[in-house]
């Protein structure tokens, strides 16, 4: 037997509570017998639906979140919640944990929420990143910096980003579960000790070749080509690809280690360490000094950078005034010079060796490997007339310093002077010609005997202090006769380079003169090559004759440092929103805190949990995962600068809504990342 509706009429006067509760009632004309019209008036300002759609087009008009206003226009959608009004069955309750929680929920039922800004709370001070977190825990190979770094600024080889080393797929380490890891441990879940572990500086870095292709790769070009010109694609925004495949084959290069039980290489030289060889021939001549060189990156254990160091092997050292050339070369210089920082002897090899140590320039060729050999896969570069030029100007600027510290270069060895960029040369082992005759020469009077006279006896201080000048005058003379041989000697250098583009018979018999003729470059170029050769020509002239050329190299040069900056700019805040990144993964998910009804994602944290969901969880109005970088990076940004503006967050399930200022969300976040540290 059905109850009609008179049954009910007690109730057509009590409001429904249903309309009380949740704002509407799904069975009002569905049977419900319950007044719905003082619900309806009630309803709108005990449920703020209508402020919230005040609020969403507040954010839409004044809030430049996404692509209507970016600069960056994908023509991606806008994020835009599916639906507004959940239905009434499936709304869980929203149970707030403290102040944060309570201004955002409002009403306990379930309906949708919307909480203003923050106002109140705990005001943050200026938290910085640094405190006594653990990020300064990993010196590893990737803390390394080439050494070079110190010299002066230098766009080419300015500090990069250095992947640290690669870790192989180890199940060990991946079961390291963040929970077992003590929060202030730096060493735990690393990996377990290598085979080499009882080699003190060896660290496996290089168990897999580099993957450079980690990266979003190039867009098809028809995808470029139809490109409008306020769109961008991925690569727009970064480092061009090639450019990090460089850099980071330079990083891999400076970071290459090796047992040094596998090469019977010593532990240390000195205060270095972690030697590899350099030489890609491991052959040991010894046609450059006389005496069987060979090379080596190394890390000083005084400050941690890489070094390169150059052993002589038998050079009859007798006392320490060999040190004097490495004083004096240890104050040029130039973009153009490898920088010598220190020399002395060492038992480390078995023997006593001299070395020396220089500025360290990872992947660097000499001159003879970049023209003439094929290294790896890399064939050798074809030798032109700009080429020369450049080389001229270059090698020029190095020997102009060179002079100025009262030294000349001796000898222009292609073997000597390495490129250490794209037609970036410098001269790579100065010095050492100094130091071979010093100490051949030390060597020689000791043998002689010290101190003692063409008749074997012993000269007076007097006697002594005469030869010393007389030794500095005939320095002094030598110096100005071997700085106007320099020039000859580079203009040989540049001549040999040039004769191999061309094919001569019986080269060697040919005048240098003959070759000039026959080159197939500029008569500028082969007037100045003839002046360079003459032994009547000065520096002087010789520059002004190269000067015009000159202008072309700066201009270059400066092109290539715009081009570096260029793209430093496109990086440059990438470690600000590494850092802010790291900061919001050291709050979030904390199991740890679970328990702590104040640290709880119920909590102040979450807004923040609420705002990762709204940064990196966007989806489309199909529920469709949406990745957008440019909000992505918007948004980490303007959480960075803590702006004013507005931010509407909603949960996943779209119950819970928060307005809060990117501000107040800043001071969130640098209040719980302190209260982590802190902890
Ligand atoms: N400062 C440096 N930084 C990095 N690499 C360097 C540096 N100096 C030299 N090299 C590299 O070390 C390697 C060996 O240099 P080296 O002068 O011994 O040449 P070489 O051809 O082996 O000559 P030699 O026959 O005299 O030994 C070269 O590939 C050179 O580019």
């Amino acid at each position: 037997m059905s109850k009609g509706p008179q049954q009910y009429d007690w109730a057509k006067n009590i409001p429904c509570r249903n309309i009380q509760i949740h704002g509407y009632c799904k069975w009002e004309n569905k049977g419900c017998s319950f007044n719905h019209d003082i619900g309806k008036k009630d309803s709108q300002s005990a449920f703020p639906l209508q402020s919230l759609q005040d609020s969403l087009q507040q954010l839409s008009q004044s809030a430049p979140l996404m692509e209507k206003d970016s600069k960056f226009n994908f023509d991606t959608p806008a994020f835009t919640p599916s639906k507004f009004s959940p239905s009434l069955d499936d709304i869980p309750a929203f149970v707030p944990g403290n102040e944060v929680a309570d201004e955002v929920a409002g009403d306990v039922s379930g309906a949708p929420r919307v909480a203003g800004d923050f106002i109140d709370g705990p005001v943050s001070g200026s938290a910085t990143f640094t405190g006594s977190a653990t990020f300064t825990g990993s010196a590893g190979p990737s803390a390394l910096s080439a050494s070079p770094h110190s010299a002066r600024f230098n766009p080419e080889i300015a500090p990069i980003f250095t992947p640290g080393p690669s870790t192989p797929a180890d199940s060990s380490i991946s079961s390291a579960g963040p929970h077992q890891m003590g929060p202030r441990d730096p060493h735990a879940g690393t990996l377990p000790p290598p085979p080499f572990a009882e080699e003190p500086f060896y660290q496996q870095t290089n168990l897999f070749p580099l993957n450079y292709h980690l990266y979003a790769p190039q867009p098809p070009p028809h995808v470029e080509m139809n490109k409008k010109p306020n769109e961008r694609t991925v690569s727009d925004i970064f480092i061009p690809d090639q450019l990090r495949e460089y850099v980071q084959q330079k990083n891999e290069a400076s970071l290459r280690a090796i047992p040094n039980s596998q090469l019977n290489l010593p532990l240390h030289v000195g205060p270095y360490h972690s030697l590899y060889p350099v030489d890609k021939h491991f052959d040991k001549t010894d046609k450059a000094f006389g005496y069987p060189s060979t090379v080596f990156k190394c890390v000083s254990n005084i400050n941690g950078r890489l070094y390169c160091m150059r052993r002589l092997e038998g050079v009859p050292v007798t006392s320490g005034s060999f040190l004097e050339p490495i004083k004096k070369w240890s104050l040029v210089d130039s973009a153009n010079v490898v920088k010598v920082y220190d020399a002395f002897t060492s038992k480390a090899f078995g023997d006593i060796s001299l070395i020396v140590i220089y500025d360290y320039y990872p992947l660097s060729l000499n001159l003879m490997e970049t023209h003439f050999y094929r290294i790896g896969n890399k064939d050798p570069e074809l030798i032109t007339e700009n080429v020369l030029w450049s080389y001229f100007v270059q090698l020029t600027n190095a020997t102009v310093e060179i002079h100025s510290k009262k030294l000349f270069v001796g000898d222009y060895d292609p073997t000597k002077i390495v490129v250490t960029n794209r037609r970036r040369i410098r001269f790579s082992s100065c010095g050492i010609s100094g130091i071979v005759e010093a100490a051949k020469k030390d060597h020689n009077q000791f043998q002689n005997g010290n101190n003692l006279d063409s008749n074997g006896n012993k000269n007076t201080a007097d006697e002594m202090a005469a030869i010393a000048a007389q030794k500095k005058r005939s320095w002094d003379t030598k110096i100005v006769v071997e700085q106007k041989k320099d020039l000859e000697r580079l203009g040989n250098l540049i001549l040999s380079l040039a004769k191999s583009t061309i094919f001569i018979k019986d080269s060697s018999k040919v005048l240098p003169d003959e070759v000039i003729v026959k080159l197939n470059f500029s008569d500028e170029f082969k007037k100045l090559l003839r002046y360079s050769l003459d032994n009547k020509s000065t520096w002087i002239r010789f520059q002004e004759l190269l000067a015009p050329h000159i202008l072309k190299i700066t201009d270059a040069l400066e092109n290539t440092a715009d081009y570096m900056e260029a793209n430093l700019t496109t990086e440059v805040e990438n470690a600000r929103l590494v850092r802010l990144l790291a900061k919001l993964d050291v709050i979030s998910e904390r199991p740890e805190f679970m328990k702590d009804g104040s640290w709880s994602e119920t909590g102040e944290r979450y807004p923040i949990k609420l705002f990762k969901d709204y940064v990196f969880h966007q989806v489309n109005e199909a529920g469709e995962p949406m990745v957008d970088l440019t909000h992505i990076v918007s948004c980490l940004n303007k959480l960075d600068a803590g702006i004013e503006e507005n931010v509407l967050l909603v949960s996943p399930d779209e119950m819970t809504c928060i307005v809060m200022s990117y501000k107040r969300l800043k001071e969130l976040v640098d209040k719980s990342f302190r209260e982590v540290v802190g902890r």
